[in-house]
């Protein structure tokens, strides 16, 4: 079985306006409002592709009840750890150019995190993947996706990282099955700039050293790479109407994980990711099935 762990979910409030006026009044041309929270976006790409996932993390509130409305009417299983606070909600401004402000999360107490971490030992068994998404709600004390990848391994499951900084530097030697930094996440982590391809590769080849059993580099507008102890092999770019930039990264994780829990092949795997990754940025939500099959004859991958 394959588990998100999104321990910081959101409602993504995705707000169009013409022009952005900064100390005016503005007014809205069309706004959505969608589930939100990398684990959540990654168990709704699987769902779309076939693979059944199940969602853990902290939901509250009235917030919460609509990320978990909306996951039953799509068909995903969840087991959320439900807290007293509400769950957060992000603002994703479309302008002449997308702007973000993600929330703090609510404050946990130490019932609600112990109740997780049960839940967590209690489900997970040899064989699972367990995907870890996203920021951490600000209460929750450093360290704490170490203490979920304790559990995880005690109970013989693989785990994917997708988070930035500390947390994912202290999960590499626990040899995560895929870490999936983009190039600008790559570049905090080693608290260094990258320039170049090469740059990126050389950094890339770290997170492979360091522990990681694959990785991704996502580039955004110029693709992506995949190191694996095989080789290195970077993607084609697609060209369509780039429409949305959340949930790209998350799409690209499910489709990897979805493809290399069936044939446990990376390369193909990686192919799915990209096919996924580009079909969200092309869709106003994250991507539809049927996009995403359209889309993956057009990839194509090369070894570097
Ligand atoms: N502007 C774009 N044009 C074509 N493909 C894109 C574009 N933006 C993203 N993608 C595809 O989606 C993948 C993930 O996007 P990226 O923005 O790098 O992830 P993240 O959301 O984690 O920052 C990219 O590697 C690429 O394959
Ligand atoms: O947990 P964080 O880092 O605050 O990010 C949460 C945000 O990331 C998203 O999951 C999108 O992530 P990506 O664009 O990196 O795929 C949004 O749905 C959500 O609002």
């Amino acid at each position: 079985m394959i588990y998100t762990l999104t321990l910081n979910p959101s409602i993504d409030y995705i707000v169009h306006i013409k022009q952005l006026n900064t100390g005016n009044v503005n007014r809205m041309t069309e706004d959505f409002k969608l589930p939100g929270g990398k684990g959540i976006n990654v168990s709704r790409i699987l769902q779309r592709i076939g693979s059944s996932s199940c969602a853990l993390g902290f939901l509250g509130g009235f917030t919460g009840d609509f990320i978990e409305k909306w996951l039953v009417e799509e068909g995903i299983r969840s087991q959320f750890t439900k807290v007293e606070q509400d769950t957060r909600i992000n603002v994703k401004l479309k302008a002449e150019e997308e702007t973000e402000i993600n929330g703090l999360g609510p404050d946990l107490n130490d019932d609600e995190i112990n109740r997780l971490k049960f839940t967590l030992s209690e489900l997970i068994t040899t064989g699972d993947i367990v995907v870890l998404s996203g920021s951490t709600p600000g209460s929750l004390r450093e360290g704490f996706y170490q203490k979920l990848v304790k559990i995880i391994k005690e109970n013989g499951a693989e785990f994917v990282i997708d988070t930035t900084g500390d947390d994912l530097l202290a999960a590499l030697p626990e040899k995560p099955l895929l870490v999936k930094p983009n190039n600008h996440e790559l570049a905090e982590l080693y608290h260094t700039n990258l320039q170049s391809l090469d740059d990126i590769i050389t950094y890339g080849k770290k997170l492979l050293t360091d522990g990681a059993k694959n990785v991704i580099i996502s580039m955004a507008g110029d693709g992506a790479l995949l190191i694996t102890e095989d080789g290195t092999y970077l993607s084609n770019v697609l060209k369509h109407e780039v429409k949305n930039s959340v949930g790209a990264g998350d799409s690209m994780i499910a489709g990897f994980i979805g493809e290399f829990s069936k044939s446990s092949d990376a390369l193909e795997a990686f192919k799915w990711g990209v096919a996924c990754g580009s079909a969200t940025t092309f869709s106003d939500d994250l991507a539809s099935a049927k996009f995403i099959n359209d889309l993956l004859p057009e990839i194509t991958v090369k070894n570097i």
